[in-house]
């Protein structure tokens, strides 16, 4: 068979095959040389040395909290490690992106071609003897088998760290802006542009962003039910498109014209598209009293822009903060990167969607009011929104317990999502989750025992797989032993670097971009700077808030 299937180059070397069985390791850029390119120049020699276990700096990070409320205070030094963050997170992101689900080698589709999803590494090549190069069964473990053992929920395990479902919602209404799988075409392509363009809330096409505009200073198109503003009626918004099931006959009073066509389907997705209309036609009054002479289209654009800013302000310093349970304060200081290495561009990865499956947060029911509603009683209702009112369901948000992110702990009305995204990984070939370790510097998993910290659950994996280097990529990402953070640690170590990537990335945080006069001058630019979870919500609920935040209070 193909020497490289057995993955013989390390460190990030190219395998290329030659004739007569031979093959060679590219080295070029990976500061190690040999035929593996596994003897690593001193350079890359004093790093190893120098640079502790990715686990040890995790644990440092996520105690010694006196420590760190004392570095969190010194700016020199605090700038000094968020700039290390910045570009030691953007430096693992392939940009250009590399690889596409298409070739197992570098092609200038990965690049030109943006329909595709980008890779982090590419598709173990279909001539190989097994799915993952040499090792591990003929066959991928049957699927079903694989969700009864591993997967499904056998009881609710509550989030550890009492995270609610506040943050569920957050992480599921932010990510849809930018995974947008084509699925009509496949899982390796997109619609999506590449990053935080809060086309879930302005709609992805110039067409929705006209349709769902009021044309009138600078606002969004709302109505007003119970005397509250809300998105307007999908039947007034000619051309936006919402995904509703087919035969299901919903009344057209529950039928709304958001951003993005999935948030038809869950309250909570509906509440967060409320809270963002509201915050963009209060930035507009804002922008029309500073600016009384500008026209409707100048108040959207820079409204648009003031947006961007808080969605990645409040990503960074509320949502990112509270998912890696960092003592290190995060923040999101753009100029930090001007004048370094770090580059203004971005494309998402395969890997980085399914990474973010992250079903078992969301619990079997939604207690409102004292009413508990079942997740599938909430599919494509808003009904227990106007029920209670937006405010008392937020409010239920914030005082309900998300599910912990490991394994068990999938609801059973999610079977054929998890079914979908274990068959999406395979189609595209993903390599086993010790290939991702790797790429992401960090040691692979040694034995099924020190993955999952469970001898019955290692038992079953290893029965499956056989051998630790077959494990599947989703598989082993969600029954790595708990850490400190709301993830297992390897999917912090590779959400990272994506999420960072993603983030920084963005063309607002560029020099050209980041100053006064793009938002409006020093008050826009503030509304960016000061933004917080808690004002978002403080701003735009009618019966005041309490206990905004990403923990059960
Ligand atoms: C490596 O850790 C980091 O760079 C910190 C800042 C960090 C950054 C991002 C994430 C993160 C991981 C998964 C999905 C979304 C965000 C994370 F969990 C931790």
């Amino acid at each position: 068979y193909d020497p490289c299937c057995a993955y013989p180059c390390q460190n990030q070397g190219v395998c290329l095959t030659l004739p007569a069985n031979n093959y060679t390791c590219d080295c070029t850029g990976t500061d190690h040389y040999g035929i593996h390119c596994e003897i690593p120049t001193w350079r890359a020699w004093l790093k190893k040395v120098l640079k502790p276990d990715p686990e040890t700096v995790h644990n440092l990070i996520t105690s010694n909290s006196l420590l760190w409320g004392i570095i969190n205070r010194i700016p020199f030094i605090h700038k000094q490690i968020i700039t290390y963050v910045y570009i030691s997170r953007g430096d693992m992101v392939d940009s250009p992106p590399t690889f596409e689900s298409d070739h197992s080698y570098i092609t200038l589709n990965a690049y030109f071609n943006e329909s595709y999803y980008g890779r982090a590494l590419p598709p173990v090549p279909t001539h190989c003897p097994t799915p993952f190069g040499i090792k591990g069964p003929k066959e991928y473990p049957d699927v079903d088998m694989l969700i009864k053992k591993v997967f499904m929920r056998r009881e609710f395990i509550p989030e550890p760290h009492d995270t609610n479902v506040l943050f569920q919602y957050y992480a599921q209404h932010f990510t849809h802006q930018f995974f947008r799988t084509d699925y009509k075409k496949g899982p390796q392509l997109t619609k999506g542009s590449g990053g935080v363009d809060v086309s879930n809330i302005y709609g992805l096409t110039e067409q929705d962003r006209q349709a769902l505009r009021s044309r009138v200073d600078g606002k969004l198109r709302t109505q007003v039910i119970n005397g509250e503003e809300f998105p307007p009626y999908l039947k007034d918004v000619p051309g936006i498109t919402m995904d509703y099931p087919p035969h299901v006959p919903i009344p057209e009073e529950a039928k709304f014209a958001l951003g993005h066509p999935f948030y038809a389907l869950l309250p909570g997705l509906f509440a967060y598209a409320t809270i963002w209309v509201r915050e963009h036609n209060r930035v507009c009054d804002e922008l029309q009293r500073l600016h009384p002479g500008w026209d409707d289209e100048r108040l959207y654009q820079t409204a648009r822009l003031i947006i961007i800013g808080e969605v990645i302000k409040i990503t960074i310093e509320d949502y990112v903060q509270h998912l890696s349970q960092y003592n290190l304060r995060l923040t999101f200081e753009p100029e930090l990167t001007h004048g370094t290495h770090f580059q203004y561009h971005n494309r998402i990865h395969a890997e980085f969607n399914h990474l973010y499956h992250w079903h078992p947060l969301i619990p079997d029911t939604l207690q409102i009011n004292g009413t508990d509603y079942a997740i599938m009683d909430m599919a494509y209702s808003t009904a227990p929104v106007f029920k209670h009112g937006l405010d008392n369901f937020i409010h239920s948000m914030v005082n309900s317990r998300a599910g912990a992110l490991t394994t068990r702990n999938h609801a059973h009305v999610l079977y054929p999502v998890l079914k979908k995204v274990i068959e999406n990984s395979r189609q595209l070939r993903f390599q086993g989750v010790n290939a991702y370790r790797k790429r992401f510097e960090m040691k692979p998993f040694t034995s099924f025992q020190e993955l999952t910290g469970d001898t019955e659950l290692a038992g079953v994996l290893e029965e499956m797989y056989g051998d630790i280097d077959a494990v599947e990529y989703y598989i082993g990402l969600l029954a790595e032993r708990p850490g400190p953070s709301i993830t297992p640690l390897t999917m912090v170590n590779m959400g990272g670097p994506w999420s960072v990537k993603g983030l920084m990335a963005n063309p607002i945080c560029s020099p050209k971009y980041w100053k006064p006069s793009t938002f409006g001058g020093e008050e826009g630019f503030n509304i960016i700077k000061t933004a917080s979870l808690e004002k978002l919500f403080c701003l735009n609920m009618r019966t005041g808030c309490k206990d905004i935040s990403f923990t059960v209070p």
